[in-house]
């Protein structure tokens, strides 16, 4: 059986962090990549989400599953963002042969972590091992991954050191950031360009069709979800 896409939604974006701001030549290269957000319950991968596309924190996300398309400039090179945000129940509810199929579907993943929850910590290295196993042998590269540290505000209740997710990441071979999806939308601002830097041009898809107009809609789209969700 083949992979079940969930709905898709489209937003726009300009970055305003100053090192973020790259202004592409004429001959830019438009390319495209798929994004999967792979996580334990709980542990905000639908807040640093919804934080990188629309800046904003809005507390709760419900259980709703979407495919984010979103536009990012990275070393001159345009990149048309496809973010899988895939909420952890409908992980539990299916079986392993869905999520290889998802990490089949993807180029890139950005794997999210809490502070404070030390067992979201520990699953990580099979994640990274799981992804690595289904990827291997499709190319040489290497696999973009990010490894994020997210709910940095709860410092009282810290269960994960930064230290030790550094070393992780460090011996996983992948990136690592420690944000807070709540406080701030720089840090997930970061996670997604640095994770699109990782990204080789030889994993991009040239962008077919699709042109920017067409893809930019509103942040509203994803207010609409939880106006939705509250119904
Ligand atoms: N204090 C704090 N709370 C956060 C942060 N990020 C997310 N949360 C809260 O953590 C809870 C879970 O956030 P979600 O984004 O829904 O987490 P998720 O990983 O997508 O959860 P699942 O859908 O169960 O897979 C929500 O109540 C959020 O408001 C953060 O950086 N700091």
């Amino acid at each position: 059986m083949g992979l079940r896409l969930p709905l898709r939604r489209s937003t726009s974006f300009t970055p305003d962090h100053p090192a973020l701001m790259e202004v592409p030549g004429p001959a830019a290269l438009k390319m495209e990549a798929n994004v999967l957000v792979m996580g334990a319950d709980n542990v905000g991968k639908s807040a640093l989400t919804v934080r990188f596309l629309t800046r904003r924190f809005i507390g709760e996300y419900g259980d709703m599953e979407f495919i984010y398309s979103h536009n990012l400039t990275v070393d001159g090179r345009e990149i048309l963002l496809h973010i899988w945000d895939v909420p952890n129940s409908q992980e539990q509810a299916e079986d392993g042969s869905s999520e290889e199929k998802r990490i089949q579907w993807a180029d890139s993943f950005v794997l999210v972590y809490s502070i404070c929850d030390r067992a979201s910590f520990n699953i990580l290295p099979l994640k990274v091992q799981f992804i690595k196993a289904a990827k291997e042998g499709q190319s040489q590269e290497k696999v973009p991954i990010v490894i994020v540290g997210n709910k940095r505000d709860l410092h009282h209740q810290r269960e994960v050191s930064s230290e030790e997710g550094r070393l992780l990441a460090l011996s996983l071979d992948c990136g690592f950031y420690e944000v807070s999806a709540a406080e701030a939308y720089h840090g997930a601002l970061m996670v997604f360009h640095g994770l699109a830097k990782l990204i080789p041009d030889t994993k991009l898809a040239l962008k077919k069709g699709t042109g920017i107009r067409g893809i930019v809609k509103t942040m509203s789209a994803v207010f609409a979800r939880k106006r939705t969700d509250s119904l």
